[in-house]
């Protein structure tokens, strides 16, 4: 699919870029998003996985995080130049110092969560590698290392606790003036 550019926006660069841990609902509200605006959606991890011919968890069992996050970088500065749509990245692509070098000036949302409802969320959802054995003290310890990182790269947090996806999305558009 062929994306325009949002209105008002010159047409290089994702008109949003969705950050925040697993179970935050990037890839969910990401969609959503893209739907309203009218735009393509595009998931680091599912360029990732692509990419390297396999699903997340073979990646980290086959070949070690650190070969993921070398995926995951290239993909996250590839989809960054030529990705006019919705972007999300995967949970840990702020890790990177490169990565959060180029999110400077973006329209980065960070969307936020409290543990017990990504516990619950995640508990739902396809296999989280990181996530795969105490997953609640994993959240709560990637999250402290974290939550410096998404707030650094943001433009905008935005709570997702309590709200639907739909209300989420809706939030994201209100907190980049995107309302059309
Ligand atoms: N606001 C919400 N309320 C209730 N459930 C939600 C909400 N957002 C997402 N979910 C559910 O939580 C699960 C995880 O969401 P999603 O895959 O979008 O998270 P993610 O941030 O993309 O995670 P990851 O970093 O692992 O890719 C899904 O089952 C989704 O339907
Ligand atoms: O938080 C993380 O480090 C991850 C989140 C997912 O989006 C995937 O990128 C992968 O499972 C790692
Ligand atoms: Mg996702």
């Amino acid at each position: 699919m062929t994306a325009a550019a949002a209105p008002g926006r010159a047409a290089a660069g994702p008109a949003v870029i969705l950050v925040g841990p697993p179970g935050s609902g990037k890839t969910t509200v990401g969609t959503l998003l893209a739907r309203r605006l009218g735009l393509a959606f595009r998931d680091t991890d599912a360029d990732v996985e692509r990419t390297a011919g396999k699903p997340i968890p073979d990646i980290f069992l086959a070949d070690g995080e650190e070969a993921f996050r070398e995926l995951e970088a290239a993909a996250v500065r590839t989809a960054l130049a030529e990705h006019p749509g919705v972007l999300s990245l995967g949970g840990g692509a702020v890790l990177r110092p490169a990565t959060r070098a180029l999110l400077a000036g973006q329209p980065v949302v960070f969307l936020d969560v409290e543990l017990a409802d990504a516990v619950r969320r995640v508990g739902l959802d396809v296999p989280r590698p990181l996530l795969a054995v105490n997953p609640r003290q994993q959240w709560r310890t990637l999250m402290e290392q974290r939550r410096p990182l998404y707030t650094e790269v943001a433009r905008a947090v935005v709570a997702t606790s309590g709200r639907t996806p739909e209300e989420a999305a809706e939030a994201v558009l209100d907190a980049l003036e995107l309302k059309q």
